[in-house]
């Protein structure tokens, strides 16, 4: 079936444009569907130029050149169902038995069975060896926590103790000196700077999952270039909300 367009005013600007028109119809429609549809222009003896829409081959270029087809011809190639399927009947009760176990290779010399293996191993490494395919991760430093001490234990921890940073009464608003920091380097206060917060870090040590050893090089530092390091995902804000000792001074 073909559709006709009939211009309702024919002009001479329609004439002079209906073939770039015509040209850059067969563009847009070889862009959408590309082996569906394209252009006929007709020119009959009234020389009327109208525009015939019908079914053809292969798509056009850039240029308005055929080109070859896009897909490959697969109207021949059928599906054949291999699952072995069995009737079984129980009295009046009428089934279809699905065999599920692991395909067979075909039976044949071992040498086809061992050609079959390589083929397959050759196209999944082909798979995995894609540009772009994922890389394996790096090895994580993370350190298996003492009982007691996984994070779960330490938001329990900071829900029943709130003052963990010590602070008896002060305002965790304070600004603290770089100088101060330094100062608090013993075991049961040991501070750090965190993009731009103080926290006393002593309750977190057996906490953390990197190690105790790896947040003791936080100490009396600002350690944010290796927080961010090493996981700059971690919310500390949130984790070390109850050790908050106060504001950097950036001035002191
Ligand atoms: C001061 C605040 C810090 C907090 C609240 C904190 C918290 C955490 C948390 C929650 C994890 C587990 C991350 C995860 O499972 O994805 C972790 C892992 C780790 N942290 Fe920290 N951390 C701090 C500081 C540091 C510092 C200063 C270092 C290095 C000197 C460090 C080194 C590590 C390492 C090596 C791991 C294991 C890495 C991994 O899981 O791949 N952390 N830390």
């Amino acid at each position: 079936m073909s559709t006709r367009l009939v211009p309702k005013k024919k002009t001479s600007h329609t004439k002079i444009c209906s073939e770039n028109l015509a040209l850059l119809i067969r563009k847009q429609c070889s862009s959408l569907q590309p082996d569906l549809i394209s252009l006929k222009m007709e020119n009959n003896n009234n020389n009327d130029n109208d525009f015939t829409f019908c079914q053809v081959g292969p798509p056009i270029n850039q240029n308005g050149f055929a080109t070859e087809k896009p897909m490959p011809d697969i109207s021949s190639i059928t599906i054949k169902d291999t699952v072995p399927v069995k009737q079984e009947k129980i009295g009046s009760l009428s089934f279809n038995v699905i065999d599920t176990t692991p395909m067979k290779l075909p039976i044949g010399p071992p040498e086809a069975a061992a050609v079959a293996a390589a083929a397959a191993e050759s196209s999944v490494k082909g798979l995995t060896m894609q540009k772009g395919a994922p890389k394996k991760p790096a090895a994580r430093a993370k350190v298996p926590f003492e009982k007691g001490y996984s994070q779960m234990d330490w938001l329990k921890l900071t829900r029943t103790h709130p003052d963990l940073a010590g602070l008896k009464g002060q305002s965790s608003r304070r600004l603290i000196s770089m100088s101060e920091v330094k100062q608090h380097i013993s075991e049961a206060s040991m501070w750090t700077v965190l993009k731009g917060r103080v926290y006393n870090i002593s309750p977190y040590m057996k906490f953390h999952p990197g190690g105790a050893d790896m947040l003791m090089k936080a100490v009396g530092k600002d350690c944010t270039s290796l927080f961010n390091k090493y996981h700059a995902w971690v919310n500390a804000e949130f984790l070390l909300e109850k050790c908050l000792v106060g504001i950097l001074d950036e001035n002191h």
